[in-house]
């Protein structure tokens, strides 16, 4: 065994208290072997946290990595039209490599913003499993299936490859888990997802699913069904403790208690929400009710960006608003939301820094002008700490980034190859 010794800085615990203390690291094994004062001071591998603060690695619950190709390509309208006008055309022209370098260019920006795992939804995932693993990163990856607009043997064919995927996918790394992913309640005819649903269930994988997030889809949805969208979910076979939902902005309070009597998990995406007007998702009323919750950025086209940090503090300051309360959602509960709630809503290991969790840990700086004095470095965390405040990436015990230089990707060539791809795209698109 060879050990990686995270000195000198301090330590968030998984009670969200702070200590001086060193963190030591089983290297191979991926795990946190102690957390205590000197506890890394002979490990063989050492990273300085020496003015800094030592959290566990951010967990991006609900993106599609790839749409970083699409940043700044569409902006200001609601979801709808979005995804009609701008995004689906766009998409539709992707290939393969696109979608890798677009997935790379995320995986860069998810390590030096202090992310260590995801769940994708998204197209060519093999593609997309095979970055994960050159980058280092931890993921629950899913095929995104849409049967709207589409012939019935193309319908299913979608359903089979995320099924296909989900089963196959998951044997290609340790630090790669699955997941059945219907693109929406909407976007999935009622037929594709009883029996989508039913057999992710025999292969034993979570379904991750688009929920609740515009009143343009609750509201033709309950016309057609006459219940609300979620005990409409729970009828097509959703809604199991693994599965997470994203979104969940307009949840009324039946489908609040559904959630916490079923133990599914809810991704809280609030800068997509704000960017679309989707609306204010009821966040302090679900952690009331002891429903899951972790945080998602959404893609990198209605964010427009991959910080987590970024994303801790819209969650805390739309939690507010959306509860006219100025103490709901307070700064411990979005940082549990972006470490501890975002892991266990994904079921992947990490979100906690103890002897026998996951070594997925970062280092913030907090030697920065605008992070002086440190009265309370949870507040720092949750109101304003930035991506370029992370000076260190772990995942699974490895080092992805050491003094903010990723050791994984070539950055210049990621950014110079996604930077070609998304021109090329976009002129095909139009
Ligand atoms: C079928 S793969 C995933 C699919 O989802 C689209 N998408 C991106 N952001 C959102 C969002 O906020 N709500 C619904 N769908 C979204 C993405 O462009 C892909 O087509
Ligand atoms: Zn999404």
């Amino acid at each position: 065994m060879t050990t990686l010794g995270i000195t000198d800085g301090r330590v968030l615990r998984p009670d969200l208290s702070v200590e001086e203390a060193d963190v030591l690291v089983d290297r191979e094994g991926g795990e946190v072997l102690d957390v205590g004062p000197d506890a890394g001071r002979d490990a063989d591998e050492r990273l300085d946290a020496s003015g800094g603060l030592v959290v566990p690695g951010l967990v991006n619950a609900h993106t599609h990595a790839a749409m970083t190709l699409l940043r700044g390509y569409a902006d200001d309208k609601p979801l709808e039209s979005w995804l009609r006008e701008d995004v689906w055309p766009a998409e539709a022209e992707l290939t393969l490599d696109d979608i890798a370098a677009g997935t790379r260019l995320a995986a860069l920006e998810m390590i030096r913003s202090g992310t260590t795992g995801f769940a994708d939804m998204y197209f060519h995932v093999p593609r997309v499993a095979e970055v994960v693993e050159t980058a280092g990163l931890r993921a629950r990856l899913g095929h995104g299936v849409v049967t709207v607009g589409k012939d019935e043997a193309a319908a299913w064919a979608d359903v089979e490859e995320s099924l296909d995927v989900a089963e196959t996918v998951r044997e290609t790394s340790d630090r790669i888990e699955t997941a059945f992913m219907p693109h929406s309640l909407t976007t999935v005819g009622e037929e594709y997802l009883r029996e989508g649903v039913a057999r992710a269930r025999d292969l034993d994988v979570p379904v991750h699913i688009h929920a609740n997030e515009t009143r343009g889809e609750v509201d033709p949805l309950v016309e057609e069904h006459g219940v609300r969208p979620l005990e409409y979910a729970r009828e097509v076979g959703l809604l199991e403790p693994e599965d997470f939902l994203a979104h969940g902005v307009h949840v009324d309070e039946t489908e609040v208690e559904l959630l916490a009597e079923t133990g599914a998990s809810v991704v809280h995406c609030p800068a997509s929400n704000m960017k679309l007007a989707s609306g204010m998702a009821p966040v302090q009323r679900l952690l009331d009710a002891g429903v899951g919750v972790g945080l998602g950025t959404d893609g990198a086209a209605s964010n427009n960006d991959l910080s987590l940090l970024g994303e801790l503090r819209d969650a805390a300051m739309l939690g507010k608003l959306a509860a006219d309360d100025a103490s709901a959602v307070a700064a411990p509960d979005a940082v549990r939301m972006a470490t501890a709630g975002s892991a266990d809503a994904l079921s992947l290991p990490g979100g906690r820094i103890a002897p026998g969790e996951a070594a997925d840990c970062i280092v913030v700086d907090l030697d920065a002008a605008h992070l002086t004095p440190v009265h309370d470095p949870v507040s720092h965390l949750a109101y304003a700490a930035a991506a370029s405040d992370v000076r260190h990436t772990v995942c699974d015990g490895r080092v992805l980034m050491r003094d903010r230089e990723v050791l994984t990707l070539d950055a210049d060539a990621v950014r110079a190859e996604a930077a070609d791809r998304a021109r090329d795209l976009v002129t095909r698109a139009n």
